[in-house]
């Protein structure tokens, strides 16, 4: 039989002509040697062979080791590049030249896309954020005042932004003795060591114990990567996004609920979510997902003027994400039901007058839908550990060493093609002893 092209998809593949994702390969014959491809289909185009070959004046910029340089170009290099990629994988005039610039995607190891530079999550799924304020303060209310006014967020560390398929070692670190026994099993190696005595009357204030983290959780999330940069002192419009955002993935915000459940008062997310963060190896260009934009869900709370988004393109997306546990289905969380959208934590992440640097990711937030099978992570789906999961595999609170998480998606694209979002994966490994 004769070999099918790498260049003719089956009919609605999701990763034909409409979407073109961007990422970053090294082949088994060169691995220091970095390169951006594209993928189409199940194959990748050496995009910087592709563009020396066809003496693109883009050449330099698809040849760089990572997409920082052609996020820098701004829009209207983006655009014409992606002209260019569209024109290389299917016009027939290019086909012998292209053909065998294309790799199998399983022969490619696959790296970190981009250059992170700054690292922002935000908790921008209603759902979510009322969910973790009762688990976490039960005794308040659900969202905090401020919550329907601005897009609550924190500053992350991006020098532990990871590709998709790094391991994820389970952390050491502070937390408190559980009341009862464990919400899950302790790891064999996770004997805590006591900081202090336990406190022998009620009422004496909570001691940490110190050891590997026994709650340690995923957060199905959808990051927002900055291109063109801005100047410090220019707060963008909500009209900004459209020129400064140059694409969308999936990203997994690994998180240990113990420590972070001591450690975040007064000033929020720190250790238990700087050990590692999971980002997709694939990049989808923002305007593969034209057809995907829809409208937020309605403001109760009318915004103030910067936020307002009530005149202005629709700021959300629908995209389908998945959420699999060792490879079973454990949540269809989906974004479209996201409250604060990305264009409006763009305005309110310059509005003091912060700048934007080319390679700054901001993720979405955990993304919760309404309901129990649309939930994003584990501290939902059982609620702090009370309701266990029942897997084909055993039964689940948090995760243990072992299991692997992963999340993938998918966007409609034009003439009801779907647009693939690829995968962000990872699996756990035991603690460091
Ligand atoms: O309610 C809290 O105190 C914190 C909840 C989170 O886990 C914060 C976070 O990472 C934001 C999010 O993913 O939505
Ligand atoms: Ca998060
Ligand atoms: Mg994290």
């Amino acid at each position: 039989m004769a070999q099918r092209s790498p260049l003719d998809l089956p009919e609605g593949d999701p990763f034909g002509p409409d979407n073109l994702p961007y990422g970053v390969f090294t082949t088994s014959d060169a691995p220091h040697l970095r390169k951006i491809g594209v993928r189409y289909g199940a194959h990748v185009l050496d995009a910087g062979a592709a563009a020396a070959t066809a003496a693109s004046p883009h050449a330099e910029l698809l040849g760089a080791s990572s997409l920082n340089p052609l996020m820098a170009a701004g829009r209207p290099v983006w655009q014409a590049v992606r002209a260019e990629l569209r024109d290389w994988l299917t016009n027939p005039a290019h086909r012998h030249a292209i053909e065998p610039l294309m790799h199998p995607l399983t022969t490619l190891a696959l790296h970190l896309p981009i250059e992170v530079a700054d690292y922002v999550d935000f908790f921008a799924s209603e759902h979510h954020a009322s969910n973790a304020g009762k688990i976490f303060r039960p005794d308040g209310d659900a969202l905090t005042p401020n919550w329907k006014h601005m897009p609550i967020g924190y500053h992350g560390r991006a020098g532990t932004v990871l590709v998709s398929g790094s391991p994820i070692v389970r952390p050491h670190g502070q937390r408190l003795p559980p009341a009862e026994a464990p919400a899950s099993p302790a790891p064999a190696s996770a004997a805590p060591t006591p900081a202090a005595p336990s406190p022998s009357a009620s009422s004496a204030p909570p001691r940490p114990v110190f050891g590997p983290s026994l709650r340690l959780d995923f957060e199905a999330e959808v990051a927002f990567v900055v291109g063109a940069p801005s100047p410090l002192n220019t707060p963008l419009p909500l009209a900004g996004f459209h020129d400064h955002v140059f694409g969308v993935c999936l990203l997994n915000d690994w998180s240990a609920r113990d420590i972070q459940s001591w450690e975040y008062r007064p000033l929020g997310p720190f250790l238990g979510k700087s050990f590692a963060t999971s980002l997709a190896a694939w990049i989808t260009p923002l305007d593969a997902l034209a057809a995907a934009r829809t409208a937020p869900p309605a403001r109760d709370v009318p915004p103030l003027p910067y936020l307002d988004d009530a005149a202005a393109e629709p700021g959300g997306f629908d995209l389908r994400i998945e959420v699999a546990v060792n490879g079973h289905t454990v949540s269809r969380p989906p974004f479209s039901a996201m409250y604060w959208t990305a264009a409006q934590q763009l305005a309110h992440l310059t509005v003091n007058g912060a700048s934007l640097r080319t390679g700054d990711v901001f993720a979405s937030g955990t993304v919760s839908g309404p309901r129990p099978d649309e939930l994003g992570c584990l501290l939902e789906l059982t609620w702090g550990g009370r309701d266990p999961l029942h897997l084909p595999h055993g039964t689940r609170t948090f995760l243990e060493d072992g299991d692997e998480v992963t999340l993938t998606a998918w966007a409609p694209g034009p003439d009801g093609v779907r647009i693939g979002m690829g995968e962000v994966t990872g699996h756990v490994v035991p603690a460091a002893s």
